[in-house]
Order: structure tokens, then sequence, then C-alpha cells
């Protein structure tokens, strides 16, 4: 796989200080800083309850931040009103775990939603009123993903690989300049989880996307991750290139302090 030279890019993602605290008193995040530039891959690692996935929200207001700074495309969101929001959301596409598709409604007209935000009235949400150049561009993103010939099924025969998929190409329709996955092949078999992710890293390659991806699989890590931001009880871990970490140091994400074998709280300097 290659690795691109990103150094002259510019930030697409800059979070200082963050910190978040939820209503019920836990403190989720405290301390993340650092940057993504355009075009970057990045795996996100951490034990389950990490902050993982709060991070993430944090990034489009899903979670609001309790303080510190959060800037995604421009857009300093710990600022931003409504509008804004609104706006950077239709630039940031998400990919999730659990697989959120209309199962009743077609492949195709799933994947038409993907573009309802950049061009779309909710009549068009259906592939059959859908204007031609939508369905044209919907069938374009079914190829991609190599599902063009299921675009007439219900999303809900397909396998969860295949759904997957689907979900990539919804993604796509957004047109969007950074994407977000959490755990995007947790619930797919290895064999199906690998090739969404070929996929997933081939697109974002291909565009030029920005993608920070969450995994728990460390082969996956390794194997798709130019770079690795980790999590360790909400504070940041590490933030390095993936060829300087040794698999002690990922396998020693998933163990606690008490186990006497977790790595120091270090933040390498260098990230692609
Ligand atoms: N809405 C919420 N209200 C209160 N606490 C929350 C909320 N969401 C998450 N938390 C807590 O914040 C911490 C971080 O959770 P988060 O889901 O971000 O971790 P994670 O690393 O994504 O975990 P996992 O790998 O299991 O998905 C956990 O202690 C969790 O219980």
């Amino acid at each position: 796989m290659s690795v691109r030279d990103l150094s002259g890019q510019p930030p697409i993602i800059e979070v200082s200080d963050l910190a978040k605290r939820f209503i019920n008193g836990t403190q989720a995040l405290s301390g993340i800083n650092f940057q993504v530039n355009a075009g970057e891959t990045v795996v996100l690692l951490g034990a389950n309850g990490s902050g993982k996935s709060t991070l993430q929200k944090c990034l489009t207001k899903l979670v609001e931040p309790t303080s510190g700074s959060v800037r995604v495309l421009d857009t300093e969101i710990t600022t931003a009103g409504t509008r804004e929001i609104t706006a950077l959301r239709r630039q940031v596409g998400v990919v999730f775990q659990r697989i959120n598709l209309v199962r009743e409604l077609s492949v195709m007209t799933n994947v038409i939603h993907g573009s309802l935000g950049r061009v779309g009235s909710p009549r068009n949400w259906f592939a059959g009123t859908a204007r031609k150049d939508q369905r044209e561009e919907a069938m374009e993103a079914l190829d991609r993903v190599g599902l063009a010939h299921v675009a007439q099924r219900r999303a809900d025969e397909l396998s969860g690989g295949q759904q997957q998929r689907v979900a990539i190409a919804r993604m796509l329709m957004q047109q969007p300049r950074v994407v977000l996955a959490d755990e995007p092949v947790a619930a797919l078999d290895p064999r199906a989880g690998r090739s969404v992710m070929d996929l997933l890293w081939e697109i974002t390659e291909e565009r030029g996307l920005t993608l920070l991806c969450t995994l728990h699989q460390l082969e996956l890590a390794r194997a798709y991750g130019h770079r690795v931001i980790a999590l360790r009880d909400g504070a940041m871990d590490m933030d390095t290139v993936m060829s300087k970490v040794a698999d002690e140091q990922l396998q020693g994400l998933y163990t606690t302090e008490d186990q006497g074998d977790s790595p120091s709280h270090e933040v390498f300097e260098g990230a692609a």
C-alpha cells in the first residue's frame, strides 16, 4: 500500500485541548490534541470506553465538547451555529459499525439518499422520482463498490458485507471531503471485513479523502493505517506513524495499568 507524502497539505482536522465531561460526571475525554492533514488516513485505537466514539462525535458536534477547540474543514465547531454545522456535516461522510440502511427500500434508493443534503428534496428520496443524473451518479457509486447488479434488490436481502458496501456508496453520494468510520467492519466476518476495508482505503486514496477510522482488529489497523492515534482512559496515548509502533505497544493499549505491562503514555512526534 503506498504511503503518500502529505506533509505539505493543510490541516483538515485540528483538535486542541479537547475535553468532554458528560452530564452524569463521566470524563470521557481530556487534553486531546492532534491535527490531521488533508488526505491522511488515520486509525484511531483504544480499549472499550477509552473515548474513541465520543471523540469522533465531537468532530461533527453530535456530542458537544465541554472545553477546547475543534476545527474541521475550517469550521470551529465549538462556536458554529446550526447552519454551519449542517453545512459541515454534508462534507463529512460517516460509516458506522451498525449499518443503518433503510431495510425495506431498494439498494438504489438507499444510495440516492446519500445525495439529499447536496441536491435533493424529500420527494426525490425514492429512486423512481429521483432526477436522472442522481440515478446515474448512484449507479456509478454502486458500480464503484461492485454492487451495480443488485441496485433493484431490497437492502435487507444483501449480506452484511454487501450492506456495508452500499453504505459506502451512499456516503460517496455525499461527495465528502472527510470520512469518519467508527468500527466499520466490527459486525463482519474476517473475509468480508477485509474486503470492505480494502474498498474504503482504495476509495479514500483515489479521491484524496481524509479518513479517521476506529478499528478494534489490530491486524487491520496494522495493514491499513498510515498513522495511529490511540486513546487510553480518555487521554492521548500515542500519535505516530504506524511503522514506528511495535506490536506490543498496540496490544498494550488493551491492557489495564494494574496488569503492569502497558506502555508509557508517550505522545510521539513526527506523525505523517
Ligand atoms: N451519552 C453518554 N453519557 C454518559 N457517558 C457516556 C456517554 N457516551 C459515552 N459515555 C462514556 O464515555 C466513555 C467513553 O465512551 P466511548 O463510547 O467514547 O468509548 P469508545 O472508546 O468508543 O468505546 P467502544 O470501543 O466500546 O465503542 C465511557 O466511559 C462511556 O461509558
